[in-house]
């Protein structure tokens, strides 16, 4: 098989991480060692996140001399970004701040981009990798996948405010984590049976997100700051290898696909987070890659996120449709259902033999 030389594509990383306790109070700085010369700042949050830590985050960006103007989103379709637009455009903010969980994050990040402003990642729920990659996932676009916006300048991540977060965001994060074994095999499979470019730099990056917590979450589910810690820098560092790959590529295979093809059979019901839906993928896709499924399904056990189906309100026809219809969300990222075409009866044999349903 000949392999594709490498697309040219233009490599955006986060310029400076700020990690650590209570960082927050050196948002102001941290903003200010990014441009000098800032003015103004808008901030996109939510109801929760701004009430918990806006005192703080507010004071330490109007200490820096920032002026600074907050906005509040309650969901992250292309709706509410539009509005933001239309409401941040004439203030011509110098840095535009994401400052919450995954919603807030990308709305502000899709809105950064549409306002052509830097976009600062500050990132409250460690519970996936969209916190430092140029990737955003909003509703009311034609793709069930996400769409490239710009990559955050910088990323400032506060180990207390996200160990407060509800513990299901951690544990999705890890869900999202050991998605990057399947998601780098199949990248291996397109190489092999397609010719695709695999960047094979981006491809260890995000490989080794997964491994350290499927080798050391015996050891970080007893140590919660550890956890937090480790959780939230190999997410980061996944960003980064899509960043460096130029696509989700390294961080999103057919344990993805699943996931959002479960969000369409779901028909908009709750279906779980990201995170957890990629998980439960992550174990089916594994054994279809011939991968230590069982490690995976016990990492995710020791980690507190399911494993199971009917954990985050599933039944079988829902994960059977899924696993069926996933492929076809994306025909062009080719994968390991590219291979096994699944039928109801493949499904069901896969979910049943990995105890998924
Ligand atoms: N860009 C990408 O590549 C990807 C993006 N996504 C997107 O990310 C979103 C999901 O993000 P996720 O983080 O899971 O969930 P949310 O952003 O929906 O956050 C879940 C809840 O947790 C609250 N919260 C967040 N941080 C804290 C905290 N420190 N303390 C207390 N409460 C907190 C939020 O409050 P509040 O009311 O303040 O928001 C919200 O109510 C989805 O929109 C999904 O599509 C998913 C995968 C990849
Ligand atoms: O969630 C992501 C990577 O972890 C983004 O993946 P998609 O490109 O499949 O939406
Ligand atoms: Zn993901």
């Amino acid at each position: 098989m000949v392999v594709a030389s490498p697309p040219s594509h233009l490599m955006e990383l986060p310029r400076k991480i700020l990690i650590g306790e209570r960082v927050i109070a050196e948002v102001g700085p941290f903003v200010r060692s990014l441009d000098m010369s800032a003015r103004s700042v808008a901030v996109i949050t939510g109801r929760v996140v701004k009430e918990r830590a806006g005192v703080s985050c507010n004071s330490s960006l109007e200490d820096a001399m920032l002026k600074t103007k907050w906005h509040v989103v309650s969901d992250a379709s292309m709706d509410t970004v539009n509005k933001l637009h239309d409401k941040i455009r004439d203030d011509r903010p110098d840095f535009v701040i994401g400052f919450g969980g995954g919603r807030s994050v990308d709305v502000a990040k899709m809105t950064a981009y549409r306002l052509s402003r830097p976009f600062l990642s500050v990132p409250t729920s460690a519970s996936h990798d969209g916190i430092s990659s140029p990737f955003v996932s909003v509703r009311g676009i034609d793709k069930p996948h996400s769409i490239k916006a710009n990559t955050p300048i910088g990323v400032l991540a506060d180990t207390h405010l996200l160990s407060q977060a509800p513990p299901r965001l951690l544990a999705g994060g890890c869900g999202d984590l050991v998605a990057k074994i399947t998601a780098v095999k199949d990248w291996e499979l397109a190489r092999d049976e397609r010719g695709e470019y695999f960047g094979s730099y981006a491809a260890n990056l995000a490989y080794m997100s997964a491994q350290i917590i499927l080798e050391e979450s015996e050891k970080l589910k007893k140590n919660e700051r550890l956890g937090v810690r480790t959780v939230v820098e190999a997410l980061i560092s996944a960003g980064v290898a899509a960043c460096i790959a130029g696509s989700s590529r390294p961080c999103s295979g057919a344990e993805h696909l699943f996931s959002h093809a479960l969000e369409y059979v779901a028909g908009g019901a709750e279906c779980g987070l990201h995170g957890e839906r990629v998980g439960i993928g992550t174990i089916m896709m594994a054994r279809l890659h011939g991968l230590d499924w069982e490690n995976v399904r016990n990492t995710l056990e020791d980690m507190g996120a399911p494993t199971k189906a009917k954990q985050i309100g599933l039944t079988e026809d829902n994960v059977v449709q899924a696993l069926v219809r996933a492929q076809s969300l994306r025909p062009d990222r080719y994968t390991i259902l590219s291979k096994v075409k699944m039928d109801k009866k493949k499904a069901r044999e896969l979910a049943a033999a990995t105890k998924v349903i």
